[in-house]
């Protein structure tokens, strides 16, 4: 695996060991009819305080890797470990923020919608799930929205109420699949910068799904890339040194267009920045042969 450094700096938490290791994993979907192979040994591992992000095209498998490193999918080949210990179920330690809109029960209010976990796992009393609850409402700026109901909410409220949820359970690592994917374009500039914000504030440890490769060097310290279905690695990044103020500089722009390129292999002269979601759809993408200079 080619590990690049858009800037070489240091890795907080580094010296800890990994918290998360994931070790040769590959992920199958078993039907009657077929075996979808959605990765192929894929090996990564994230330090605690890590904002790390998978990057990759449509249908190379983030988000079926999220679901493993949850323990909804269970590897048929490597190992998932989450401080030492082998991954084999779900667990508290690993809450996901989805990106749909409707992942809050709708007959319980914003409150009871954050409380109910932390009840649930029995981790506190009712005023102790309450005040826990406001706090991380506050934090993400709903604490007067505390008893509305969630139909009553935009979509960016939505989320930011199920991010006040997963992180009232203060999880080892918070796992976000797209979260901000379904939203507008102002509304997902907001929550990225408001991420960062909460991320400033408590240092928790994030794995990040992502198919946009702006969205990855706002949100990402680090960065997998991921090859087109089925997804293996093909490079590691350090991407630290961007943010949203950076979003506009001839470096972010330029680390936009050698992510490009070391997805796609596109030639240096050929390659068309205006755009840089990855496709969604695309035909599989020749490997990627080297460092890029
Ligand atoms: N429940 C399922 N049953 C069978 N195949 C599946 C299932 N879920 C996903 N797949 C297949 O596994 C592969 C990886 O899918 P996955 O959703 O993980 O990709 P992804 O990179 O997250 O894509 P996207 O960015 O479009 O969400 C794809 O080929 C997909 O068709």
């Amino acid at each position: 695996m080619a590990t690049h450094n858009l800037r070489v700096v240091s890795d907080r938490g580094a010296a800890r060991g990994p918290l998360l290791q994931v070790d040769g994993v590959s992920l199958e979907y078993r039907t009657e009819e077929r075996i979808v192979r959605a990765t192929h040994r894929v090996s990564f591992d994230v330090h605690a305080a890590d904002r790390f992000v998978l990057l990759g095209p449509s249908g190379c498998g983030k988000s079926t890797l999220l679901k493993a490193v949850a323990g909804f999918v269970p590897p048929c080949e490597g190992e998932i470990r989450l401080d030492g210990e082998r991954v084999q179920a779900p667990g508290p330690d690993r809450i996901v923020v989805f990106q749909e809109f409707d992942q809050l029960p709708p007959w319980k209010t914003v409150r009871q919608n954050v409380m109910f976990p932390l009840r649930k796992s029995r981790r506190m009393s009712r005023a102790e799930a309450d005040e826990c609850a406001m706090h991380c409402l506050d934090k993400v700026g709903l604490a007067g929205f505390a008893d509305a109901y969630p139909h009553t909410l935009s979509g960016g409220m939505k989320q930011r109420v199920a991010i006040a949820r997963a992180l009232a359970m203060r999880p080892k690592v918070l796992l976000m699949d797209e979260p901000f994917a379904a939203l507008d374009a102002l509304t997902r500039r907001r929550m990225q910068e408001e991420l960062l914000a909460l991320w400033d504030d408590a240092a928790f440890t994030l794995l990040f799904v992502t198919h946009s490769i702006e969205e990855a060097l706002v949100v990402g310290s680090r960065i997998l890339l991921l090859s087109p279905h089925p997804g293996r690695v093909r490079a590691e990044l350090n991407s630290h040194q961007f943010s949203l103020a950076s979003q506009g500089s001839a470096e972010f722009q330029a680390a936009a267009q050698r992510i490009h390129q070391m997805l796609f292999d596109v030639p240096a002269d050929t390659a068309d920045t205006t755009d840089t979601q990855v496709p969604r759809e695309r035909p599989a993408a020749r490997q990627y042969r080297g460092k890029p200079s």
